[in-house]
């Protein structure tokens, strides 16, 4: 099901506004995501409720830290019910694999994904953190670490994904954020792609934000988007 591919990025101030957000999108997008500003306002009793509304959570903190830090963060996001977790895969071998081993074991271990390449990052900004070339040999680098520490995916761009995919192969989950409907302002994303491209290349899940939440009527948003999804993949 196409809806279950979307993950919509509850970008909200507070709880509050974020079940307005929900609220105004169909019951089948089952699967959101929870960011830095909704959490650090309104806390772990976000996830609860939206678990409560039927949803499914990407809690994308994006951990970046000492091994041992990110292994005791991720172990309480599995305690609260995440269904997605991140860390930046630039933490290093060490962190990730730290990462994975604070997972296991879990009652009901969420995905595991490492962040490669941001996608508001062009090559100028990522030299200016002195990272030389294209993003896209840097994401490589990256979803590779991530994949031999045993992650099971990256966050990407869409314009990444042809090439993730043929170097990583069909089981690694691609999530890709930076999906921008034909004709759509790219706000502050700077590697971005039209959500039937980024299906038809593969990806495995589209995160939305703005474009939905944003949207004058984000039912009929959300109906457009799912049936571009639909007809990239030939009407599947
Ligand atoms: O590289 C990344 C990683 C995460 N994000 C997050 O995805 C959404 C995108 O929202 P839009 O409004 O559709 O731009 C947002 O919550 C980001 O924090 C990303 O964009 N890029």
């Amino acid at each position: 099901m196409w809806s279950d591919r979307v993950i919509t990025a509850l970008d909200a101030p507070d709880w509050a506004q974020a079940r307005e957000m929900l609220d105004r999108l169909p019951e089948e997008n089952r699967r959101v995501k929870v960011g830095k500003q909704l959490f650090t306002r309104s806390g772990p009793r976000v996830v609860e409720e939206l678990r409560d509304r039927g949803r499914e959570v990407f809690l994308d903190l994006k951990y970046h830290d000492i091994p041992n830090t990110v292994a005791g963060a991720l172990r309480a996001a599995a305690d609260i019910g995440a269904w997605m977790v991140n860390v930046h895969a630039s933490g290093g071998p060490r962190m990730l694999e730290a990462a994975r081993e604070a997972l296991e074991g879990s009652e009901a271990r969420p995905w595991l994904i490492g962040v490669t390449v941001l996608t508001s990052m062009d090559a100028r900004e990522l030299r200016a953190v002195g990272v030389e070339g294209d993003p896209e040999n840097q994401v490589l680098r990256l979803a590779r670490l991530a994949r031999e520490a045993g992650l099971d995916g990256v966050v990407a761009s869409p314009m990444e994904v042809p090439m993730l995919r043929e170097e990583l192969g069909p089981d690694f989950l691609l999530v890709t954020p930076g999906v921008r409907p034909a004709g759509a302002g790219a706000d502050d994303q700077r590697r971005a792609a039209t959500p039937g491209r980024t299906v038809a290349d593969g990806a495995d899940y589209l995160v939305v934000g703005r474009p939905l939440t944003r949207a004058e009527d984000p039912a009929r948003a959300w109906s457009s988007l799912i049936a571009e999804m639909d007809a990239a993949a030939g009407g599947t």
